[in-house]
């Protein structure tokens, strides 16, 4: 990024990158595909049971949230991979600790899709 440029210009290049990562991770990622047809899937799953606002701000920050957390866990192991391409045990445990924080967040989110759904299914 270019300090001569105003503030403005270089607020408008940082979306223009930030795009281009979700793109990238949107198209590229199979661990994101899959989370992006799991939203669309439960936001279909929301029409139908005519969720509340109240649901419906849950589920989209949980469905959000999940598909950022991967990303991060993705760019995680894009750095990992980078500073060190060998087998490393020190590699392993950072990936290992990056795929952790993205599962304690997927037990949150299912547990709150069971309590949503649940008095609705049953
Ligand atoms: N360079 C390495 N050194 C040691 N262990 C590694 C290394 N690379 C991967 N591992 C181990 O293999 C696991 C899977 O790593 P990998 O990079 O394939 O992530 P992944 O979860 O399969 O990727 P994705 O999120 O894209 O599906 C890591 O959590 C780690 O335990």
């Amino acid at each position: 990024m270019n300090k001569k440029d105003s503030f403005l210009v270089n607020r408008l290049k940082s979306v223009k990158y930030a795009f281009k990562g979700a793109y990238l991770l949107i198209t590229t990622e199979s661990s994101i595909k899959i989370q992006c047809v799991i939203g669309l899937i439960m936001t279909i799953l929301g029409f139908y049971f005519k969720l509340s606002s109240t649901e419906w701000i849950i589920q989209i920050l949980c469905i959000a949230l999940i598909i950022a957390i991967e990303g991060i866990n993705t760019a995680i192991e894009e750095v990992a991979d980078f500073i060190h391409p060998e087998h490393h045990s020190k590699i392993g445990l950072i990936k290992d600790l990056a795929a952790g924080a993205v599962f304690i967040f997927a037990i949150a989110a299912v547990i709150v899709g069971c309590i949503i759904y649940f008095p609705k299914i049953f």
